[in-house]
C-alpha cells in the first residue's frame, strides 16, 4: 500500500489546488492563532468549499493547540472537519473525542525511544520532533528527529511521521522510520502558509515511491 500523505497549513487556493491535483490523503487547517499558518474558521470554510462537491476528496484535518471547547465548536460548525489533530494531554484529547464525536489525532513529540507510547486514546498519533526553545509554537518548525527512533516500534495505533520533512528527504525518512503516513508543512512552502505546487508534487511523488536504504 502506498504511503499516505497529509499536507498541513493550507491558507490559500493555489496550494489547495496542488493538494487536490496530487490527491493527497489529508489536508490540514491550523486553528492556532500564533501560527503564521493560522486560518479563521470562515477562511477554512471558504477553502473547503473548493472540494465540497468532489467525488474523491482529501480528509479534512483541523489542528488545535490546547484548545477550548468554544474554539473547536466554532471550527467544526463552519468546516467539514473529519479529524481533530490535537496538541494537548491524552486526558484532554479523550474529553474532546467524547464531546465532539470526531476522529482525534494526538501529537507526540519525541527525542528518545522512551518517548514512544505503548497506548493511545487517539485514533492516530503524530510522531514529531520537539520544537526549538524559542519557536512559540509546538510544530511547523521544519525540525526533524532521528528517524531511526521509530524503526521496529510496535505502535498502538496508526501514526504519521512529521517534522522537517521535505521533497528531498521524505523517501529516506520513510525508509529509516518505517512510517506508512507522513505530514508536512514548512517543507513544501515558499513562505509560511504559501505552498509551492512544484514542491507539493515532488513531495507526494517521493513519499509514494520511497527508496530502500
Ligand atoms: O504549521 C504550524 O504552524 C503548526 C503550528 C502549531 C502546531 C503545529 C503546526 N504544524 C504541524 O507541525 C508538524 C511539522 O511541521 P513541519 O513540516 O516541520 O513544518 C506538522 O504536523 C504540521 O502539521
Amino acid at each position: 500500500m502506498s504511503v499516505q500523505v497529509k499536507i498541513c497549513g493550507l491558507t490559500e487556493e493555489t496550494g489547495l489546488a496542488a493538494c487536490l491535483a496530487e490527491q493527497v490523503d489529508w489536508i490540514g487547517f491550523v486553528f492556532f492563532a500564533r501560527s503564521p499558518r493560522y486560518v479563521t474558521p470562515a477562511r477554512a470554510s471558504e477553502l473547503a468549499d473548493h472540494f465540497a462537491d468532489a467525488q474523491v476528496r482529501p480528509g479534512c484535518v483541523g489542528l488545535f493547540v490546547e484548545p477550548s471547547d468554544a474554539e473547536i465548536a466554532a471550527a467544526v460548525s463552519a468546516v467539514p472537519l473529519d479529524v481533530l489533530q490535537l496538541y494537548t494531554s491524552p486526558e484532554r484529547a479523550r474529553e474532546i473525542k467524547v464531546r465532539f464525536g470526531r476522529e482525534v489525532w494526538l501529537s507526540c513529540p519525541v527525542s528518545a525511544v522512551t518517548d514512544l507510547p505503548d497506548s493511545s486514546v487517539a485514533e492516530r498519533l503524530v510522531i514529531e520532533s520537539r520544537p526549538p526553545k524559542d519557536s512559540g509554537r509546538p510544530g511547523g518548525n521544519g525540525v526533524a528527529f532521528p528517524w531511526a527512533l521509530t524503526h521496529g516500534w510496535t505502535a498502538p495505533v496508526p501514526w504519521l511521521l512529521a517534522g522537517g520533512l521535505r521533497p528531498d528527504n521524505v523517501a529516506r525518512a520513510i525508509a529509516e522510520s518505517g512510517a506508512s503516513a507522513v505530514d508536512v508543512s514548512s517543507g513544501v512552502e515558499t513562505a509560511p502558509g504559501i505552498k509551492d505546487p512544484v514542491a507539493v508534487a515532488r513531495f507526494v511523488a517521493a513519499a509514494r515511491q520511497p527508496v530502500c536504504v
